[in-house]
């Protein structure tokens, strides 16, 4: 058997294309365009990759991209100086301060800076206390790309609806693994959390019917791992020595091990391809969000 292909690139287009289009409407009907603001801090080659195409997709989807690049020695005071002159700026919707920082940064003073209603990564701790509420909130983008990556995959057999079933995370992140673990139990899920002291982690895994790996460890997540049938999403981003490409090439694998797992699965996220298109898109959609709630206006609803 080998399992369906949950295509992150093709979802990731519609949702933007939603996105596109509730921007739109708010250029014609309100007369903003709602704005985006991108902090990079240093050379990362990296998040230099990650920060133009959040700020091209930003554009293609009819929003203003408001970009800072700062040097790498930028010190901590001036950083947040900046984010408050982005919270005070009438025309900023969301504001999204690449991470990592440089070692010199304290990165929890700089979210703590941002101002909640702004905050487009969800990362604040006002916005990841309310996802511990079940209060609506601007939700890490990540986390939410890949419930809607496991709700397509589940689209035929229950019409998305994920109530009931058994999560298993991999992982326990404040970025990714916590979050998606909260999102899955206010989406009904019975949702275990994994992690490198997990007793029998292989046993743990082949109960679950949807298992969502965030650990950061190169195709640690092995197809006898994995119950027949379960939906599988894989959040890693790893770059691995790729000799057959060439010296010195690179390519890009997940935290599962995909050639064994599409055997198993019934549904599984390719890397590249699956969740990192997602998150660009959840980021826009939260933008749309974040310029609606902040000037009263309804939100709309982002597919
Ligand atoms: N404040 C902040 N917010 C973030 O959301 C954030 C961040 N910092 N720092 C870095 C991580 C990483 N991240 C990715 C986004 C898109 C892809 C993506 O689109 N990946 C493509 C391939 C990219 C490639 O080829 O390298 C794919 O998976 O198909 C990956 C990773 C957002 N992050």
């Amino acid at each position: 058997m080998s399992a369906t292909l949950i295509d992150g690139k093709a979802r990731a287009a519609r949702l933007r294309e939603t996105v596109a289009r509730a921007a739109e409407k708010l250029k014609h009907d309100e007369g903003f365009e709602p704005g985006l603001a991108v902090v990079l801090v240093g050379e990362d080659p990296a998040s230099q990759v990650y920060v133009a195409s959040k700020v091209r997709l930003t554009k293609e989807c009819g929003m203003r991209s408001i970009e800072h690049i700062l040097p790498t020695d930028t010190n901590q005071a001036d950083l947040v100086a900046l984010v408050e002159k982005l919270n005070a700026d009438p025309g900023v919707d969301g504001i999204l301060v690449q991470m990592p920082l440089p070692k010199h940064i304290d990165s929890d003073a700089v979210v703590l800076a941002i101002d909640p209603a702004k905050d487009v990564d969800g990362l604040h701790p006002v916005n990841a206390g309310r996802i511990v509420l079940g209060k609506p909130g601007l939700v890490p983008c990540t986390p939410q790309g890949c419930v809607i990556l496991a709700k397509e995959a589940f689209a035929d057999k229950t019409g998305g609806d994920l109530s009931g079933f058994d999560a298993l995370v991999l992982g326990r992140s404040i970025l990714v693994g916590k979050p998606v673990a909260l999102l899955l139990q206010n989406e009904n899920c019975t949702v275990t959390m994994a992690h490198s002291r997990t007793r029998d982690l292989e046993a743990a895994c082949r109960r679950a019917d949807i298992v969502i790996a965030a650990v950061g460890r190169p195709r640690m997540v092995k197809g006898d791992w994995l119950k027949p049938g379960a939906c599988v999403i894989d959040v890693g981003i790893n770059r691995v020595p790729a000799p057959e490409k060439g010296e010195g090439k690179t390519r890009l694998v997940g935290d599962v091990d995909f050639e064994t797992a599409v055997e198993v699965a019934g549904a599984i996220t390719p890397v590249p391809g699956g969740v990192g298109p997602m998150t660009i898109a959840c980021l826009l959609a939260n933008t749309i969000r974040a310029a609606c709630k902040r000037r009263g206006l309804a939100i709309p609803e982002l597919g």
